[in-house]
């Protein structure tokens, strides 16, 4: 049995308006459908969706926040309602517009409170605060209150706080949200350090595709609370990205057409086009466009990620 255990997972809010002077109106919203998975340990899964579409009420679910409307969920070999206490001291959670630091006081204080909760005290704690820190990168910042500090600063000290009790699970909610290119880089290599050091189960949702590209193997792609997707990363890309994008530029100004090609863009001596590789072999269409003229430069790039899932999400919950 996985780390993460989930199965017919299913979560309906009722909502009430009121609809007269008296009269009330009730709107039941399914927020997630049964929903079925399981992780392994150590592994780093991304579980993304566009907004509203079940991720935070099945996260809340899992770390027993929110109780499910119906179904199974397990993690850590725990029932996340009824052992929510001792399911805390497995799990870490990071929220990227949340914080669970003292806005007033250092990190450093708050790990100690943290310490003292979680009943890490004394040189146990000292060493895993010198460990964190180093890999965390945030030696420097233990005593600067927290409010002083940059966002990314800020995000990495809420790491290391997650962190600090040793989780066998963190679930990290948009941690690279409203970061820079440079600090988000960083901070997607120390996670991925993290988890190879720590073997720690990385759940992630990000609507940030570069988290999911540098950090996730598996990919589940969540819309209107069922799963549209749950394969790797790899996969992901070798199914769905059956279009390539052909730019050339030729030595002299040309006449172009060519069957099967749409074309995007287009000056006298240069094209750019799609080509369906479903549809038309990829050699045979080069071949073609080294016939159309003299070639001077030519490069073949592949369908960005993001616009692959934007793809998937437009499947609006039908299933695959
Ligand atoms: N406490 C609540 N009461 C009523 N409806 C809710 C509640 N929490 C969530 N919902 C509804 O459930 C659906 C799923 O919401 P959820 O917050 O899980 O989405 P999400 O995937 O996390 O979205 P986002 O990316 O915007 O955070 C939405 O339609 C939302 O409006």
């Amino acid at each position: 049995m996985g780390i993460i255990c989930v199965k017919d997972l299913k979560k309906e809010f009722i909502i009430s308006k009121r609809k007269g002077f008296l009269t009330r109106e009730y709107k039941r919203i399914e927020a997630v459908k049964g929903i079925s998975f399981e992780v392994e340990e150590g592994q780093m899964l991304a579980f993304i969706g566009p907004n509203g579409a079940g991720k935070s009420t099945t996260i809340k679910m899992l770390t027993g926040i929110l109780n499910p409307t119906s179904g199974y969920s397990n993690v850590l070999g725990l029932d996340p309602q009824k052992d929510r206490k001792k399911l805390a001291y497995g799990i870490g959670t990071v929220f990227g517009q949340k914080s669970q630091l003292w806005f007033h006081l250092p990190p450093k204080d708050t790990f100690e409170l943290l310490g003292n909760i979680y009943g890490i005290e004394g040189l146990e704690l000292n060493k895993r605060v010198e460990y964190l820190s180093e890999v965390l990168e945030i030696k420097e910042l233990l005593d600067i209150p927290v409010r002083k500090m940059s966002l990314g600063q800020r995000i990495k000290c809420e790491i290391a706080a997650s962190l600090l009790h040793r989780p066998k699970v963190i679930f990290l909610d948009e941690p690279t949200i409203g970061l820079d290119v440079v600090a988000k880089k960083n901070l997607r290599s120390l996670i991925k350090r993290i988890n190879q050091e720590e073997k720690t189960t990385i759940f992630l949702t990000s609507h940030d595709i570069g988290d999911i590209e540098k950090l996730c193997k598996r990919i589940i792609i969540i819309n209107l609370g069922t799963i549209l997707m749950d394969d790797s990363v790899k996969k992901l890309k070798y199914k769905y990205d059956n279009k390539k994008i052909i730019s050339l530029r030729y030595t002299d100004d040309i006449e172009f057409n060519l069957e099967g090609a749409k074309v995007l863009s287009q000056t006298t001596n240069a094209v750019r086009i799609e080509v369906d590789t479903e549809d038309n072999d990829i050699d045979e269409t080069v071949a073609k466009l080294f016939k159309i003229g003299k070639v001077e430069d030519i490069s073949i790039s592949s369908r960005p990620l993001e616009e692959i899932i934007a793809d998937i999400y437009s499947l609006r919950g039908e299933g695959e």
